[in-house]
């Protein structure tokens, strides 16, 4: 495969470039009866969209939805769901300078080594309008993980650059421009963008993504275990450098004693694994935590060479994100409901008739540890 196609029963075929005439993606192996219209996805791509607020890019794209296959009367018959987004706000002549040269810390250099030759309207194929899709492809899985099995799928900054953002309330999330879950600080974070962008730079953050309601039994145990195939997952979206499951790297430190979650009959006393035990789920809730690096696109000048190796220097002009990490949020939440539904059907296929010995705990003892989005 060329590396376009994701998941293994329930599969997503991306394709478009930024500046080309659209952007769209197949969704293949959903289950028929789901109820399914465009407004379903098109609320999601509304979350992610471009143009929302001054702190992300300016390009407008309003990111409208086309359902072109796989639904008929309002549920999804079994067959491809192929999804369309049109590119209607291209502007490729801030462009111009990059056709010979290479932005410091983007896939230019990249794909020009791997493929000899590259779209550079807009990043073409690498821009991170590409994740538009996966938002699509990600609110149906969200929509059957939801009625199906009652999983819900929630995210939410939780450091922007130098600033950590404690947890107070999921409630807070959709109500500021950043998706943070504390509206106390987004004056500050405002601030801070604002003198960013100033200053022509951009910045880095870390998202905290919970699947809730996830049933225990989901995964696979050696290749596909449910934590390896959310890491890669989620290192598929742009600009993502690290990724985190559960307690992640603060394990390091940890002792046995401290970190292996105990079994009561009222449930687990603690969520260390982050939901996840031997590559498969446990019921507890499901804890990502990602790094996203600054966007490479920046107003400063930065050392580069051209096409033929000499020494040269660029700086990118047009309409960029002083901080992917901003609307990442909407994205890092599709890519986990894309693997848990994809495992989903897996483990449906092999082992949709076992009957455990035991019933499932629920994910945490009452009253002893909330549902543990806390960031670290
Ligand atoms: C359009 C989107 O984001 C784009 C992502 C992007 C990049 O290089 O990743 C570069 C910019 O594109 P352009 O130069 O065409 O304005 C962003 O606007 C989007 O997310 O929908």
């Amino acid at each position: 495969m060329a590396g376009n196609t994701f998941g293994t029963v329930f599969t997503v075929t991306s394709f478009g470039e930024s500046h080309g005439p659209a952007i769209g993606c197949v969704v293949d192996g959903c289950p028929p009866g789901l109820a399914l219209s465009e407004a379903d996805i098109q609320r999601e791509l509304d979350r992610r969209k471009p143009g929302t607020s001054r702190h992300v890019t300016q390009r407008r794209e309003p990111d409208t939805v086309e359902i072109l296959s796989g639904v008929y009367e309002g549920m999804t018959t079994g067959t491809p769901i192929a999804l369309l987004i049109r590119n209607v706000d291209q502007r490729s002549k801030d462009y111009g300078n990059l056709v010979e040269t290479f932005r410091p810390g983007h896939a230019d250099y990249a794909y020009t080594m791997k493929y000899g030759r590259r779209d550079p309207r807009g990043g073409g194929r690498s821009s991170a309008r590409e994740t538009a899709v996966r938002v699509a492809a990600g609110a149906i899985a969200k929509k059957w993980l939801r009625e199906r099995h009652g999983v819900v799928i929630r995210g939410f900054m939780a450091q922007l650059g130098p600033i950590e953002i404690p947890f107070i309330s999921w409630e807070h999330v959709e109500h500021n421009p950043f998706f943070a879950p504390n509206l106390e600080l987004a004056p500050e974070l405002e601030r801070f963008m604002d003198a960013l962008r100033k200053a022509g730079d951009s910045v880095g953050a870390k998202l905290t993504v919970v699947a809730s309601g996830v049933p225990p039994g989901w995964g696979e145990p050696v290749f596909g275990r449910l934590d390896a195939e959310i890491a890669a997952a989620m290192m598929s979206i742009n600009a993502v450098k690290g990724v985190e499951i559960g307690d992640g790297f603060a394990v390091v430190t940890q002792r046995g004693s401290e970190h292996g979650d105990e079994l009561t009959p009222q449930g687990f006393l603690s969520n260390h694994a982050g939901g996840i035990l031997g590559g498969i789920s446990t019921g507890q809730d499901v804890v990502v935590h990602l790094a996203v690096k600054p966007t490479s696109s920046i107003r400063l000048e930065r050392r580069s060479i051209d096409l033929r190796g000499a020494p040269t220097t660029v700086a990118t002009h047009g309409r960029h994100d002083p901080c992917v990490g901003i609307r990442a949020t909407p994205i890092a939440e599709a890519m986990l409901a894309l693997v848990l539904m994809d495992q989903a059907l897996r483990h449906r296929a092999q082992c949709g008739d076992v009957v455990p010995p035991v019933s499932p705990l629920p994910g945490v003892a009452p009253g002893v540890v909330g549902p543990v989005p806390s960031p670290r």
